[in-house]
């Protein structure tokens, strides 16, 4: 049975019209050609491994290089369908590209472009070679970028519903590319993001209390990853085997206090730029604010994280949340 319509490009690519002129960036996959691609779901090709299934690296015949996501347990077939074809049909340049499915027999596949930079999360909290300030820049604009398309663009609007370093991945460019948006429904209850990011700190206290995503608790949720860009540190940190620290509510205080060199992240040797570092973490603070209607949109974001002119800078640092008296 055949579940799926092809769907390609956001532009309403039709195959018939454009065979001639353009490849195809949408199409079903066999799964003779994925296992001819990943060497047979060979181990050494293996990237990792998620809560939806493992990822593989693979390289088609014309050279292209692939992730293909293996889903763990065969989903029910509408659902799938419908969020395959929500992963065709939304294309922005900082959105991962996902380039087709496979569904034979039990197999549930997605084929992904490959990004050579891996995730954000690596980058940020491993041995890799560290991210300098102006990559830091460019992911926090590029990741809003494509968060605010999803939310304001998308056919249909789309919440992403785990917002976090692991789902930014780094193109060669290293520009943010979001991934993992639309696979809400695909995962079983038990396995939900909302369980997950409960415990990472990544979750507004609205979705903690629903149990499910909203605009504004991607929001809540990018906030708290453009302080974890900035600082380097987890959303939650483990002081001791007792104390945990949240990421939101450190930052803050030493806002309050102005210590913004304690801040940002000590391995940049001071490597920043003053100005930008005070705007990012002001505009993370106001998203990972606990009331949904304080936050401001995503659309908002990507013009404060682009504004430079200093009556921006002005009217962010007059919000009263940051002031002691005032706000907190
Ligand atoms: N397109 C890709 N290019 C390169 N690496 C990728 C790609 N997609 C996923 N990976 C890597 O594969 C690993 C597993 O990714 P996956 O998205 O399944 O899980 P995750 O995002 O780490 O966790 P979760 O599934 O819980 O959200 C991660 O290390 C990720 O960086």
């Amino acid at each position: 049975m055949r579940l799926f319509s092809c769907l390609c490009c956001g532009k309403g690519f039709d195959r018939k019209k454009n065979v001639k002129t353009e490849q195809p960036l949408w199409r079903e996959f066999t799964l003779k050609e994925l296992h001819a691609a990943t060497n047979s779901f060979n181990y050494d090709n293996k990237l990792g491994e998620g809560r939806f299934g493992s990822v593989y690296w693979g390289q088609l015949p014309d050279g292209s290089q692939i992730a293909v996501k293996r889903l763990k347990a065969s989903r029910e077939e509408i659902s799938f369908a419908v969020e395959v074809n929500i992963l065709g049909g939304t294309r922005h340049k900082n959105l991962l590209t996902a380039r087709g499915y496979c569904a034979e027999g039990q197999e549930r596949l997605i084929v992904y472009e490959y990004m050579p930079n891996s995730s954000l999360v690596s980058h940020l909290h491993s041995s890799e070679p560290l991210l300098d300030w102006t990559r830091r820049m460019k992911i926090a604009v590029t990741s809003a970028q494509a968060i605010a398309y999803l939310h304001h663009h998308a056919t249909p609007r789309i919440v992403h519903g785990d917002v976090r370093a692991s789902n930014v991945l780094l193109d060669s460019e290293f520009e943010a590319r979001v991934t993992d948006f639309g696979y809400g429904k695909l995962m079983p209850e038990e396995d939900g993001a909302s369980k997950a990011n409960n415990t990472s700190g990544y979750l507004s206290p609205e979705c903690v209390e629903s149990g499910g995503g909203s605009s504004m608790g991607d929001v809540y949720s990018f906030g708290v990853l453009l302080l974890e860009l900035v600082t380097g540190k987890r959303p939650i940190e483990r002081l001791n085997q007792t104390i945990k620290r949240g990421i939101t509510e450190w930052v803050l205080l030493l806002v309050y206090e102005k210590k913004y060199g304690e801040i940002v992240d000590q391995r940049l040797n001071g490597k920043y730029v003053d100005k930008e570092l005070k705007k990012v973490v002001l505009v993370g603070l106001m998203c990972a604010q606990s009331e949904p209607e304080k936050r401001p949109t995503m659309s908002e974001v990507v013009e404060m994280l682009m504004n430079e002119s200093k009556e921006k800078m002005a009217y962010l640092e007059g919000i009263p949340l940051f002031n002691k008296n005032n706000g907190g």
